[in-house]
């Protein structure tokens, strides 16, 4: 009876882009949960839809009044049931009607309210009692594409992995330092650098995505060297957003260069090598299953190849991916598939085929931490969450707590 639910409210609140977006109370006999959806800039064509047209405000009233009367009475603590519910109520494939945002936000808050009825933390109400272990954070260090200006690198993410630290708290200093030598750095290359930031507080710089690699690589080595930890480069290439279709092409606008399939594989199996990649997040577009296969084929054993706008955390797209060996890992973004029992099921079939999972942030985020509990929850052993800027370590001073609350905390392993 302690998990029996009481109330539900929604309401419209800001995200890190200054866009609406949804936060969700629920109130259960002896608990209570709040959770926040977040957003997507650089979204996957088959992820769930965030909102109606009309936006938040289109939902608010209604989405609170159906709801309301469906979930009141419910267990918290059937969260299966209650999700299908959301999507009888919602009645569309991709949750159109009242958006995966809504249905994600009411279902991580549905979890916490149940969470909180047993005076349980959601990370252990997921995990249970042995859970252990930490992700390894993947920062944010400099941005492009999609999630910066003009002129800046194409490739949207340069980000980073501390996989020598000993701990969370060694793991989040290490990338705060990456991120203030790479500012150094920057000002080297870019004389008119005004230290101006991307949507996840990475750097904006105004130079090419070769330099930009050279000097990822270069504050890795420095601050690595310095802290007497190992420090890797990883990527997020959203290569989505620079697939020319009509032309069959990858567009390199900052660098006046377009690529085809087969140059795009090689071009990213050398930056691999090269730059002793330890991950990379979306080298192709998002139909190309095949591209992803070879490329997994050839560094798969010494690079994660993460599949996000390629998967959409959906777990029969997954079934696909893994049937062709297209990838070695998956972004874990409740949001795109819009409840955290269908999040929970990709997951699992991700760790049962050695597809390692990354629970992940949106670009448009709120300093909802709740992502930080379902990676160690669901046993993730990278979290992408940036490195700095109130959203992102909202997600990571959250961390930070549960490692000290955890009587046997250590790093993941992968
Ligand atoms: O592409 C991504 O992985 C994400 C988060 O970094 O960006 P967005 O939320 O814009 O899809
Ligand atoms: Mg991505």
């Amino acid at each position: 009876m302690d998990s029996i639910i009481e109330d539900v409210q929604i309401r419209k609140i800001l995200d890190s882009r200054g866009n609406p977006t949804v936060e969700v109370d629920v109130i259960t006999w002896n608990g209570f949960g709040r959770a926040a959806a977040p957003s997507g800039a650089s979204t996957g064509s088959r992820e769930v839809v965030s909102f109606p047209e009309g936006g938040v405000d289109a939902i608010l009233s209604e989405a609170e009044d159906i709801i309301y009367s469906e979930l009141i009475g419910m267990d918290a603590e059937d969260i299966v049931t209650i999700d299908e519910i959301l999507r009888e109520v919602d009645g569309t494939e991709n949750l159109s009607a009242i958006g995966g945002n809504t249905t994600v936000a009411v279902s991580m808050a549905v979890a916490k309210a149940a969470a909180s009825s047993y005076n349980l933390p959601l990370y252990k109400y997921l995990g249970g009692n042995f859970v252990n272990e930490l992700p390894f954070p993947l920062g944010n260090m400099m941005n492009g594409g999609a999630h910066a200006g003009i002129n800046a690198p194409d490739i949207q993410e340069f980000l980073v992995v501390p996989v020598g630290a000993n701990n969370v708290v060694e793991a989040v200093f290490a990338n705060s330092s990456v991120h203030k030598r790479l500012k150094e750095l920057i000002q080297t290359k870019d004389s008119n650098f005004t230290g101006g930031k991307g949507d996840e507080g990475g750097w904006v710089p105004n130079i090419t995505n070769d330099a930009a690699l050279e000097i990822q690589a270069q504050a890795c080595e420095e601050v690595g060297d310095e802290l007497g930890i190992e420090i890797r480069p990883s990527l997020d290439m959203a290569s989505s957003e620079l697939w020319d279709a009509d032309e069959g092409k990858y567009v390199y606008a900052q660098d006046g260069i377009k690529r085809d399939t087969g140059d795009q594989i090689e071009f990213v199996k050398d930056i691999i090598e090269t730059y002793n990649m330890f991950y990379v997040e979306d080298p192709f577009d998002e139909s190309d299953f095949d591209g992803f296969a070879q490329l997994t084929a050839k560094v798969g054993d010494k690079c994660l190849i993460c599949g996000d706008d390629l998967f959409v955390t959906n777990k029969e797209i997954l079934a696909k991916g893994i049937e062709m060996n297209a990838a070695n890992a998956i972004i874990i973004k409740p949001n795109q598939i819009g409840s955290l029992s269908e999040t929970y099921a990709t997951v699992k079939l991700a760790k049962e085929n050695n597809v390692v999972p990354v629970v992940s942030h949106r670009s448009g985020e709120t300093t909802d931490a709740t992502i930080a509990h379902l990676a160690v929850g669901l046993g993730s052993p990278m979290i992408k969450t940036g490195a700095i800027g109130g959203e992102r370590i909202a997600k990571l001073n959250e961390l930070i707590r549960i490692e000290e609350e955890l009587p046997n905390a250590h790093m993941a392993s992968f």
